[in-house]
């Protein structure tokens, strides 16, 4: 028998997707296969990357392709596929052209790879994954979006800038919606397993709240052109890692939640268990009643925005 390497195909060669392919294969996860519609596109990016792996010293095949054969039995599926925003646009914007995107996107990947753990990172992310669930008809426990990592990654850069300290040191929580309206958890927020309340003063926390909830417009404002892929595409691989590596990491995501917080049946950020089963557990965690009006709000902004699909 001939053990084979895992297989990880990013849908979408853009900014978000080419940069994930980079990460994943970087980080020797398995082979990736990253497909668009453009032509030639994926597959130069592919061929560039299969060049920087003697430099970098990792082993794995890296294809590019526009033909979903080619991405056949993949294990993890990151679908990136779709439009960015632009200054001025919010992220709700792209919903109705990403829907039709995700759509045609889903069932190919279904088809081709029955099996396989769906992480979606496509805008309006909450909604996206509703999308890909119910085209997919997979179950939900394999089908998650990527956002929350990135909003707590964003909140815990902004705090170690703030302190001075070391990015390692510090861990954050956001929940919710991937909108304006989520919710990053200070009280859940520590350096070094110190409460972020014991360490700054509540308008300086405020602030850097503020700042992760406007992280994602704060750099388009910048690029002018289109949005964050560095952050956001390093997120979605970690989700792939735990997986794949079965790690069992606790990290914020899109998950399936019903009677979970209370959400009656849509894909919102919460604190989640990653591992080979993909999201093994959903994770309740306590909230002070302004906390769970805040959640409710973001929910009910997912949940409007939800009603407003057809597919
Ligand atoms: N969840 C999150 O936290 C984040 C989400 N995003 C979202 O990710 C998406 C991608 O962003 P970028 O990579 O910066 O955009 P991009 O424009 O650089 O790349 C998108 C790619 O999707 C491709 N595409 C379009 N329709 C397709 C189809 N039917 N099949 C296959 N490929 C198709 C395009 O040809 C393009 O290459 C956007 O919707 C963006 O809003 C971006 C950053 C963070
Ligand atoms: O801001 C955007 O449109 C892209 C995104 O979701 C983020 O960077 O958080």
């Amino acid at each position: 028998m001939r053990l084979k390497r895992k297989k990880i195909t990013v849908v979408g060669a853009g900014f978000v997707g080419a940069t994930a392919a980079h990460w994943a294969a970087a980080k020797e996860l398995g082979d990736v296969c990253l497909i668009d519609i453009i032509e030639g596109m994926p597959q130069g990016k592919a061929l560039d990357l299969m060049q920087a792996s003697p430099v970098e010293g990792f082993d794995a095949q890296i294809v590019g392709t526009n033909d979903y054969k080619d991405t056949a039995d993949s294990d993890v599926v990151i679908i990136t596929a779709g439009l960015p925003r632009k200054p001025g646009m919010s992220r709700d914007d792209l919903l109705f052209k990403n829907t039709d995107i995700v759509k045609t996107v889903t069932e190919n990947i279904a088809k081709h790879s029955p099996n396989a753990y769906l992480i979606i990172v496509s805008n309006p992310l909450d909604a996206m994954v509703y999308v890909a669930h119910k085209v997919s008809g997979f179950p939900t426990h394999r089908v998650m979006g990527m956002a929350g990592v990135l909003d707590a990654a964003r909140f815990r850069a902004f705090i170690a800038m703030e302190l001075n300290v070391s990015v390692e040191d510090v861990t954050a929580f956001v929940l919710g919606g991937h909108g304006d309206t989520m919710v990053p958890l200070p009280r859940y927020s520590t350096v070094a397993g110190i409460p972020l309340p014991d360490l700054l003063p509540p308008e300086r926390i405020q602030a850097l709240v503020e700042r992760t909830r406007n992280g994602g417009a704060e750099i388009v404002n910048l690029l002018k052109t289109g949005s964050a892929f560095f952050a956001p595409s390093a997120s979605a691989v970690s989700m792939a890692e735990s997986i794949l590596k079965d790690k069992k990491r606790i990290m914020p995501c899109a998950a399936y939640c019903d009677k979970e917080y209370g959400v009656g049946g849509y894909f919102v950020g919460v604190p989640v268990k990653l591992g080979a089963g993909g999201v093994e557990q959903v994770i309740e965690i306590t909230l002070l009643p302004e906390e769970k009006a805040a959640f409710q709000k973001s929910v009910d902004a997912v949940k409007s925005l939800v009603q407003k699909i057809q597919l």
